[in-house]
């Protein structure tokens, strides 16, 4: 797997681009522009004047301001790098200085909630190309960026039926040059996919932490103590941000309960299994999910031993 972004692009994609919150996603985003050209300026917009404050300290943009309206005012395109229960309330506060003609954009991990929030608010002739880098880590703010943290990882766009195919192909172009693998689907399927292969595993990773935490007979300092085992991993997932995962689950809801009463039954039937002795069943799919995991690291997704958030090849 490549560790290193390319060159710098003699000619950047996009003359002036915007991105609004200056997290984890934003300032890798920020990070990977200017690494690359891909912006002949940047603007970073947070409602947070401790962010701008550490953006300009961290000089990951070119300009920095807590003003949504003069932030995105003449931007060519516009990136919501917020959780997704308040890119509605965004769109609102930044419609006035949209440049027609312009693409909007978000990174967010759920998709028909954000288009239902964002489009009501978008003038005419402002493009809308909804996005999901499937890449991330347990860490927040603008210091746990960084700038290869989409390479070589997918980026799902969830274009509205009929936006215009040309801003679409910019919007892919830009995360095509940021490393990453862009595909298209609707929302509604993206929603349903990331339920079970990101939403769900989190919520047992909050939960198992939670009950292991909770239990009587054991205790907080043996939960640390003897944390080397697959507990070790749940704490990680179990660290990600809480406001962004409350806002997920609240704004992915049918899919998440639809998947969770699936799972359900199936560790019922696990749970029969056990009970009865029934190791045939148990081996046998211990067996399919091993093959999965094999898939997915001979597939290049992932390294073979826990990275912890790949933070070892930082730009
Ligand atoms: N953390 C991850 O691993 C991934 C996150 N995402 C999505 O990216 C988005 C951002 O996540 P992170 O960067 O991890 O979050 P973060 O917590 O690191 O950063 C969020 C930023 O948004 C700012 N913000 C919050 N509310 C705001 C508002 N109303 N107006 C302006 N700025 C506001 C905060 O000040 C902060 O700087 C979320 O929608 C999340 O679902 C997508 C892929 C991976
Ligand atoms: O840290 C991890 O393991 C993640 O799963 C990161 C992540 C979180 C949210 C997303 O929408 C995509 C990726």
């Amino acid at each position: 797997m490549p560790e290193r972004l390319g060159p710098p692009l003699d000619m950047p994609l996009f003359d002036r681009v915007a991105l609004i919150g200056l997290g984890l996603i934003g300032s890798s985003i920020a990070r990977a522009v200017k690494h690359l050209n891909l912006a002949g300026t940047l603007v970073a917009v947070d409602r947070s004047e401790e962010v701008v404050t550490r953006v300009r300290e961290l000089a990951i943009a070119d300009e920095a301001t807590t003003d949504f309206v003069a932030g995105v005012r003449d931007a060519d395109l516009v990136i919501l790098c917020v959780p997704v229960g308040v890119c509605g309330t965004v769109a609102e506060a930044m419609k006035p200085g949209l440049k027609p003609g312009s693409i909007v954009s978000d990174v967010g991990s759920v998709k028909a909630s954000v288009i239902a929030q964002v489009q009501p608010h978008l003038p005419d002739g402002v493009h809308f190309v909804p996005a999901h880098p499937v890449a991330g880590t347990e860490h927040s703010g603008p210091d746990a960026g960084f700038a290869t943290l989409f390479h070589n990882r997918w980026c799902i766009l969830t274009p509205p039926e009929g936006e215009d195919e040309e801003a679409v192909e910019r919007v892919r172009a830009f995360w095509t040059a940021m490393g990453s693998n862009v595909e298209i689907m609707a929302a509604q399927h993206h929603d349903l996919v990331l339920a079970i292969t990101s939403h769900v595993p989190h919520l047992i990773a909050y939960n198992i932490v939670g009950t292991a935490a909770d239990l009587e007979t054991v205790t907080q300092g043996e939960v640390i103590k003897f944390s080397a085992g697959g507990f070790r991993d749940f704490t990680r997932i179990a660290a990600s941000d809480p406001t962004m995962w409350r806002d997920i689950f609240l704004h992915n809801k049918e899919a998440v309960l639809e998947m969770l009463g699936r799972l359900n039954e199936d560790i019922a039937l696990l749970a029969r299994a056990i009970r009865w002795g029934e190791g045939d069943k148990l081996f046998d799919l211990f067996t399919r999910t091993r093959a999965i995991r094999r898939g997915i690291i001979s597939s290049g997704q992932e390294t073979a031993e826990p990275d912890f958030g790949r933070r070892k090849d930082q730009a």
